[in-house]
């Protein structure tokens, strides 16, 4: 069942030697699978960025005991997985793949070493994992970050190129916006390699890129993470004005009551710059400000 296309991938230390070699052509053929876009199904084909993904958590020393794998497929990463880490979760939602991967891996399995979760990622229960590194399925990729990132881990996870570009912006670059201030909040993300089409069966209809996220511990308080959102997509939607002006647009918003008080109370420099030059830990301080004056008297949920 294995080697039919040795990779060069070399397993790690608690790795059967029948691990990391599996040819994903051959996995594909195996499922029987096309690949459905409808589904979110495009599989990694190209042994060569497999065998990096592991690697890109492994040169940043990031703890591999226990590694989470979202949309698992056919199980090409699943195998490369297996080769690095002493265990691995993969949540899958088709049922038929489910059931591929549960006979595929079944020696692994019975080992203790693989789980397979069938289910939606969104909404099964998350293991204790140290680690994600995943190639997700494209329509739910934001709320699935956002659901791995505030767990403080490290994570290796594939992305819509753009998107990704977006996540690890820096402030005062066009890409930056509500999403890399609500990543960069949680950890360091950086763009490890953009991936062609080509690498996938069926080629998806855009770039890919992989992202690395390190997560941070932010020396600032956390503001409410709901409250947060609603602030930032106000002040983004306007982000040509100063940021002056952009607060005291923001009564609608759950939660703030008094915009004007926020300005009055905010740092007058913060105020007189745009949203895509503020950096994330000033807009968690301006967030929690914001939550503490905007609306005298009353913090709901806060
Ligand atoms: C982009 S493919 C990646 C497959 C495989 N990891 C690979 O690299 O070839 C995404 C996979 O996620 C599965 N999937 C889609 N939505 C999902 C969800 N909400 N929860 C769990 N799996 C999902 C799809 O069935 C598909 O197998």
């Amino acid at each position: 069942m294995n080697g039919e296309n040795a990779s060069g991938h070399s397993a790690g230390p608690n790795s059967g030697p029948e691990t990391g070699t599996r040819d994903p052509d051959a996995l594909l053929r195996r499922a029987g699978v096309r690949g459905d876009p409808d589904h979110d199904q495009h599989f990694l084909v190209d042994d060569r960025v497999l065998d990096r993904l592991p690697g890109y958590a492994e040169e940043a020393d990031v703890d591999l005991s226990h590694v989470l794998e979202i949309g698992a497929g056919t199980g090409a990463l699943t195998d490369r997985l297996l080769a690095v880490a002493d265990r691995v979760t993969a949540i899958e939602r088709d049922p038929d793949l489910a059931a591929f991967l549960r006979e595929e891996f079944a020696a692994e399995i019975d080992e203790g070493r693989l789980t397979v979760v069938e289910g939606d990622a969104l909404e099964v229960d998350l293991p204790d994992f140290t680690a994600s590194i995943s190639n997700l399925p494209y329509g739910p990729s934001s709320e699935l970050a956002f659901r791995l990132l505030p767990e403080g881990r490290p994570l290796v996870l594939m992305f819509q190129r753009e998107f990704a570009e977006r996540m690890a912006a820096e402030p005062g670059t066009d890409d930056y916006g509500r999403l890399s201030v609500t990543a960069g909040h949680y950890a360091d993300v950086e763009v490890v390699e953009p991936v062609p089409k080509e690498a996938f069966s069926p080629p998806p209809a855009v770039q890919s890129a992989v992202v690395r996220t390190t997560p941070r511990d932010p020396d600032y308080e956390a503001p409410d993470v709901d409250f947060f959102m609603d602030f930032l997509k106000a002040v983004f939607t306007q982000r040509r004005k100063t940021m002056r002006n952009a607060v005291r647009n923001t009564a609608h918003i759950s939660g703030l009551g008094d915009p004007d008080a926020v300005v009055d109370a905010a740092d007058e420099d913060l105020m007189g710059r745009r949203a895509g030059d503020v950096t994330p830990a000033e807009f968690a301080d301006l967030a929690a400000l914001a939550r503490e004056v905007g609306e005298p008297g009353e913090h709901p949920s806060a």
